[in-house]
């Protein structure tokens, strides 16, 4: 069947600057995409590639549409390669899309909880309050930017500012090395901290042997400490959850579903293995996130963790956004999500 190919290349400025470990990220750069059959029904998806966790950049990606024409075949579009996974996920969420393969159906959880994104360093002892009175009662707060000691004195005060039962969620992007990563394990030890998120990283750059070692650090600092450990940078694409299952990680697998690609292998897989998932938002817009949302909400079994989907309001216009209010989001918000309105807003 032919398909009528357009996209659209975006840059959208956050609201708030997003600071972590690799630095300050002012803007969002993507690219939807948009499917047409022959009868005139439509279907979109989103790439939204996150090139310093070694995705492809939007550059590759617009290259690779543009080399397409208007007309393209189901075929040609799975034919995509592999290290284009976020532009595979693009395209498989406009297919399904398409074929109206993602909409509702009984299976599935009805709402998940989500967890409160906190901003690094001290501004996340004046935000979390507000947070906790929306009834948020997961939170994850950005380590590894400022000075450890100042972070370290800084964890007490937010601990002590949590509602009572909440979970506290740290994430270290890669930014430490092992003697503060084991400085940090020791600190948490004795405290009630859900996990911490990718405590050491080498760059995807990195030589194998570098790579391989680092695989070492992140494995030992999971068995020498009770705090449990999530890999995030470490999973992009298939070929990571793969590698990772293998090691028989124990740990908590952060799938940002729009780096996984076409995500219904991976999904079965994670699932097949019993691995302890938290689906988590790559700041895209309402297009991906929707893709996103309804395979989290898809998971087969027990419900997930809380999802890593509080992050907004993000973006300067509300249609780019997803739900944001509520500390649970519902089949029924994500449904409502639309993507034509987010496609006709960047004209
Ligand atoms: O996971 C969440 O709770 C929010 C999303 C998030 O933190 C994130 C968003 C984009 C890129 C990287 C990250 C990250 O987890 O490090
Ligand atoms: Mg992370």
């Amino acid at each position: 069947m032919r398909l009528r190919l357009a996209y659209r290349r975006y840059l959208l400025p956050f609201r708030t600057p997003v600071r972590t470990a690799h630095g300050v990220w002012a803007e969002r750069e993507g690219v939807l995409v948009r499917l047409t059959d022959e009868s005139g029904r439509a279907g979109h998806g989103e790439a939204a590639p996150i090139p310093w966790f070694g995705t492809e950049t939007p550059d590759e990606i617009e290259a690779a549409l543009a080399s397409f024409g208007e007309w393209v075949t189901e075929e040609q579009l799975v034919a995509v390669p592999a290290r284009l996974g976020c532009l595979r996920f693009a395209i498989a969420g406009a297919l399904s899309a398409l074929r109206g393969s993602e909409s509702s159906s009984d299976a599935g959880h009805a709402y998940l909880p989500v967890a409160a994104l906190l901003p690094a360093g001290r501004a996340v002892l004046t935000a979390v309050a507000a947070k906790a009175e929306l009834g948020f009662r997961t939170f994850k707060w950005k380590v590894g930017v400022g000075d450890p000691a100042d972070e370290l004195a800084i964890l007490d005060d937010l601990l002590g500012q949590l509602p009572a039962g909440a979970r506290l969620r740290l994430d270290a992007n890669g930014g430490w090395d092992a003697r503060v990563a084991r400085r940090w394990l020791e600190r948490t030890a004795d405290r009630p901290i859900e996990y911490i998120e990718q405590p050491c990283f080498a760059g995807k750059n990195e030589d194998a042997g570098t790579r391989r070692r680092m695989d070492d650090v992140l494995r030992g600092l999971a068995e020498d400490y009770p705090t449990p450990l999530a890999l995030d940078e470490s999973l992009v694409g298939a070929q990571d959850v793969e590698h990772w299952l293998a090691e028989g990680w124990r740990g908590v697998f952060v799938i940002k579903p729009a780096l996984f690609g076409d995500p219904t292998p991976v999904m079965a897989r994670l699932a097949a293995a019993k691995a302890d998932v938290v689906f988590s938002s790559a700041l895209e817009t309402a297009v991906g996130a929707r893709a996103a949302l309804q395979l989290a909400l898809a998971w087969p079994g027990e419900k997930p963790r809380a999802l890593g989907f509080g992050v907004w309001p993000l973006f300067h216009e509300s249609v780019f956004d997803g739900p944001y209010v509520a500390p649970f989001i519902r089949k029924e918000d994500v449904e409502k999500l639309n993507a034509e309105a987010v496609w006709n807003a960047l004209t």
